[in-house]
Order: structure tokens, then sequence, then C-alpha cells
């Protein structure tokens, strides 16, 4: 579905990601994974089509990103950002529906009725009493599954999450990774997300690749990326690293002072 080759991407001569390769199969869950700095955005921003590549090559579903248009993009793409929201006047049910605007012609029309589709993922995302409020009126969680709905509005074949846990309790993550992964199984969309949680990374990723100061340090599954030696010589601290007694995943136990 994603095939990436020798990508590179310098701002201002400074190079911050170099050779970068990997290719995404349909429907797997495929994490970014790395210390701050170390390239996640950028990767994630050339593979939305946001930033021009120094080098190489994305092609998505057999064809150069280059050569869509951005209407094309956005009905084979959607991402889920950190802003990706209109500003705060607008309802619930009213930003789902903008996410439909790649099917629209210039009036704002669509040929299908998509009330349905609008109404399956209001209740998937259970924004369904929400529906009404102005996005000023919800918390930061609720928020966060608006801009998912939006995303999944557009019915993309690929779907880019930015850090799609910041700023939410352990019970929302919880359940928006597993929203992700239900929507997931019943589309098969493909599914690129930038992690900074490492443990959340074992439980949904097919396969995880690291990156390090701009250099690709591996693509594996979590048992190969989540090493200890591995996170220590990447990350700077060395964490314990056990099996998950239901999952069987490796999950990290951070130590103090190491
Ligand atoms: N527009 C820009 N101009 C110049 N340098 C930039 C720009 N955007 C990012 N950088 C630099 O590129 C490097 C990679 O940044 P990037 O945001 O991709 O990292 P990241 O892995 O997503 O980091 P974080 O986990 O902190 O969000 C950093 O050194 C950053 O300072």
């Amino acid at each position: 579905m994603i095939e990436v080759r020798g990508l590179q991407k310098s701002y201002q001569d400074v190079p911050v990601l170099r050779e970068i390769g990997f290719t995404v199969q349909r429907g797997d869950f495929f994490g970014i994974i790395g210390p701050n700095g170390s390239g996640k955005s950028t990767l994630l921003k050339m593979l939305s089509g946001v930033i021009a590549v120094d080098a190489g090559e994305i092609t998505l579903a057999g064809k150069p990103l280059g050569r869509y248009t951005r209407k094309e993009l956005a009905r084979v793409l959607a991402v889920l950002e950190q802003e990706g929201l209109p500003p705060v006047g607008f309802r619930v049910r009213e930003v789902l529906e903008m996410g439909r605007f790649p099917y629209q012609n210039w009036l704002g029309e669509e040929k299908t009725d998509v009330g349905p589709l609008i109404d399956e993922i209001m209740q998937l995302l259970r924004l369904t009493p929400l529906a009404d409020r102005t996005l000023d009126q919800l918390s930061g969680g609720e928020k966060q599954r608006v801009a998912l709905g939006k995303a999944l509005v557009q019915k993309p074949q690929v779907l880019l999450l930015d850090e799609p846990t910041t700023y939410l309790d352990i019970g929302y993550q919880i359940q928006l990774m597993d929203i992700v992964r239900t929507w997931q199984k019943t589309t098969q969309v493909t599914v690129v997300a930038v992690l900074h949680d490492l443990n959340l990374a074992s439980l949904y990723c097919d396969r995880i690749l690291m990156l390090h100061k701009g250099e690709q340090i591996g693509v594996g599954t979590p048992q190969d990326m989540l090493q200890s030696d591995r996170i220590e010589s990447v990350y700077g601290t060395r964490p314990i690293v056990m099996e998950h007694p239901v999952h069987r995943l490796p999950q990290i136990m951070l130590q103090s002072g190491s």
C-alpha cells in the first residue's frame, strides 16, 4: 500500500532524515517511534504530501505521491493531527460532514446520502449524544474523537495518526486505539501512527519503524524492535522489558537512575 525508498530531508541544509526506506502492507498497523527530534513528524508530513521530499520516492497504492491531486489524495489518505479541527464555533456533526469534502462538488453536494455513514461513525466514536455541541463545549478527549471522526468519514485507504493519544488519560488512550483497530478490521484501512508510548506501540502495531537522529534504526515486529539494548542506545535509558502476561507482547518498565 505504501512504499518508501531512499527518502532524504534537510531543513536549511541540516539533514533531519537520511536514507529512509520501508513498505507497509494493506491493512497493517504500522508504528513510527523514536526520541524527540528524531524525524517522526517530518516523515509523517512527507507521507501526507504536506512537505516535499528532497530525494527518494513515496508510492501510495501503486502511484507516486507527487502525481496525486489534492482531492485525489484526500480520497485515499486521511490525517489525524493535533490541530486538525476547524474553529470552535462548529458543531460536532458539522465537523464530521466537513470530512466528506473530497467527495463533494463545488456546491458542497454529494451524489449519495452520507447520513447513514456519519451516523455509524458518530456511534462508533460515542459522539451521538454530543452531535449538537460546539467544539468549545467539549473536553480534550472528546475533541480528539471528533478529529478522528472527521478523518474516518473520508473513508480513506490510509489513515495517518500523529501522536493520537497525547493529552488522553489511560482509559481514553485505549478507547481511541481500540476504535481505530475496530475500524481497521472492518474496512482494511492501512494505519501509520507516530507513537511516543512504546507500550501502546507494542500492543497495537504489527510492525514498528524506529528512528534515531534521522536514521532508520530498524523495522520489525514489536518483539524485534523493543529490546532493552536497542531502546537504551536510542533513548539513553535502560528499561526492563517484560512479556505482557495476557497479550504476550513486550512491555517496558522504566527504571529510575538508569
Ligand atoms: N520547519 C522546520 N525548520 C527547521 N527545522 C525543523 C523544522 N521542523 C522540524 N525541524 C527539525 O527537524 C528535526 C526533526 O523534527 P521532527 O518534528 O520531525 O521530530 P519528531 O521526531 O517528530 O520530534 P518530537 O517527538 O519532539 O515531536 C528536529 O531537529 C527539528 O528541530
